[in-house]
């Protein structure tokens, strides 16, 4: 009986110690929430300070009464407490802080018609790329709470990694980075703006310019300076309440002279780009043509005429301009000439300035041998839309397209110490040696064993990490003479054989240079692909 009094002692004890517990954390609890309530207040206080009005005090600066109360109710729209009020004055709500997220609601419908066509093959407009590209921007920072710097800095490489891990796999709930979770559908939308939009902007980018690596660029193939101002602007652009004019005008002057009607309306008139393929169906934009007149649009089922009729004279303005231009490649055009033959054609409206087409001449590309550019990337080793992949154990690495190029495009050069044919016989055959001919039917060879090599020692050079394929070649290497400032100097460049798409590899014939990689003799048992 003692015995059991004093269990029953001490499981009294035991439940009384925790209930202190609970008594405990629930004090902490009430402590934290007390707190917390009061950071909210002061907030309130805070954000209110200077907001207070009282209607006598306002009507000493507005001593009209119904302007008065106008300019109460303004202020009370736009979140000032105005106390003592009127009456007459209607009480307004102020504006509740918009959901940030709607805007990936509101866009989707175009993202997903953008994502079709590009699932498809097919090209889209350049303000639908600026589209897509800020809405993945927007997926990150507003659905996953990326700061602007986080999505600024992410990296192909970044990309890459995810995508190795991921391969294979079902691609519901990934890892972007850390412990991002991005939906399949985001990353589907992720990888379609990698292949297709991005691959487009390196194809942009002009010499001299670097794109760090970074997976986010912007046209010009450049990394973005403000992803926050991105997502900005395509909030405005689809949730805006601006007169439509003002949006028509912002959204053309960010997409070099088009919009659409879609990107250029508010929420409530927002129209699916669909519209404007359906509308080219039922008016083609042609040279001599004329835009369809306000009834026809109408008629036809296109109340929207003005944006419509405003983007197809653009176009056709641009059509007009390219015509005009057409077998001018050679000299820089004439500004006589350009009006001779702008007064040929019976253009009298949608007419381009003899100023227009001048600015709009391209001068012609250099030959290969004395083109400049290629020559600072030789010179600098930077080569765009390139990147490294690991192939496994057996292969190694090998090189991967991160853009498209067409037949005929020079992927990179061939990297590495020029020596004799001999001395490259003589030295350990690493598999990195290029033999070939020089001009003077000399037997030469490239060595590009050592890496980083000495002259770039920051960076991969990616001509001697191209693998072979007998099958399969995309790329096959061609010798020139570049003319450098310095002297000519023999360079081993390699063309794409074909139109090579966005993460395919990059493969070469071994067997075309004199002697084949791994040296004379040796069996090399390669995994052609
Ligand atoms: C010029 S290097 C290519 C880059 C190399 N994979 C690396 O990781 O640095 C040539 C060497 O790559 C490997 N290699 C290239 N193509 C291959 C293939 N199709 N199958 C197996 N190995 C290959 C061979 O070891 C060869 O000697």
């Amino acid at each position: 009986m003692a015995k059991k009094q004093c269990q029953h002692a001490t499981e009294k004890t035991l439940t009384e110690r925790e209930k202190d517990e609970n008594r405990r954390q629930r004090f902490s609890f009430n402590e934290r929430e007390e707190e917390a309530s009061r950071a909210i207040d002061s907030q309130k206080l805070f954000g209110n300070e200077g907001r207070v009005w009282n209607f006598t005090e306002l009507q000493e600066y507005c001593k009209d009464e119904e302007a008065c109360i106008k300019l109460c109710t303004r202020l009370q729209s736009r979140g000032f407490l105005i106390t003592n009020s009127p009456q007459a004055c209607p009480t307004v709500v102020p504006t509740a802080r918009p959901d940030k997220k709607k805007i990936l609601a509101v866009a989707k419908k175009d993202i997903d018609y953008f994502h079709a066509r590009l699932s498809a093959g097919d090209s889209i407009p350049t303000f639908g790329m600026t589209t897509f590209r800020q809405y993945c921007e927007a997926i990150l920072i507003l659905q996953h709470g990326l700061t602007a710097n986080a999505v600024q800095q992410l990296s192909v490489e970044e990309w890459m990694a995810r995508k190795a891990v991921t391969a294979g796999v079902e691609l519901s709930s990934t890892a972007f980075s850390g412990n991002l979770m991005i939906t399949s559908q985001e990353e589907q939308l992720l990888d379609c703006y990698f292949r297709n939009i991005r691959a487009v902007s390196l194809q942009n980018q002009v010499a001299g310019s670097d794109d760090r690596g970074k997976f986010f660029l912007g046209e010009c193939g450049v990394p973005l300076s403000n992803p926050s101002l991105d997502v900005k602007r395509l909030t405005a652009r689809y949730l805006s309440t601006e007169p439509e004019d003002a949006m028509a005008e912002s959204a053309s002057s960010s997409v070099g002279g088009l919009q659409t009607p879609g990107q250029a309306s508010t929420s409530s008139t927002h129209l699916p780009l669909q519209e404007w393929d359906a509308f080219l169906q039922a008016f083609p934009v042609t040279l001599n043509g004329e835009p369809p007149s306000k009834r026809q649009c109408v008629q036809a089922g296109f109340p929207q005429h003005r944006h419509h009729y405003k983007k197809w004279r653009d176009i056709q303005l641009k059509k007009r301009v390219g015509y005009i231009l057409v077998g001018r490649r050679g000299n820089p055009p004439q500004p006589a000439r350009v009006q001779m033959a702008l007064d040929k054609e019976k253009w009298h409206t949608n007419k381009p300035t003899v100023n227009a087409i001048l600015q709009a001449w391209v001068a012609p590309q250099p030959s290969i041998q004395d083109n400049e550019s290629l020559m600072s990337s030789i010179a600098e080793q930077k080569w765009k839309g390139l990147a490294l992949q690991d192939f496994g154990e057996r292969k190694g690495k090998g090189v991967i397209a991160l853009m498209p190029f067409h037949k005929g495009d020079i992927v990179c050069d061939y990297h590495g110490t020029y020596i004799s044919e001999a001395e490259g016989k003589r030295r350990p055959q690493s598999g990195y040696l290029f033999f070939f001919r020089d001009e003077c039917d000399r037997g030469m060879c490239i060595d590009a064993t050592a890496f980083p090599c000495a002259c770039h020692p920051d960076i991969e050079t990616y001509g001697r990490r191209m693998n072979h394929s007998r099958k399969n070649p995309n790329i096959k290497p061609r010798k020139f003479t570049m003319n450098f400032p310095a002297g000519p100097q023999e360079t081993i460049l390699f063309i794409a054989l074909k139109d090579i798409s966005v993460g395919e590899e990059l493969l070469w014939d071994y067997g075309v240079t004199r002697k084949s990689y791994g040296g004379e003799g040796e069996d090399l048992e390669w995994l052609d692909s």
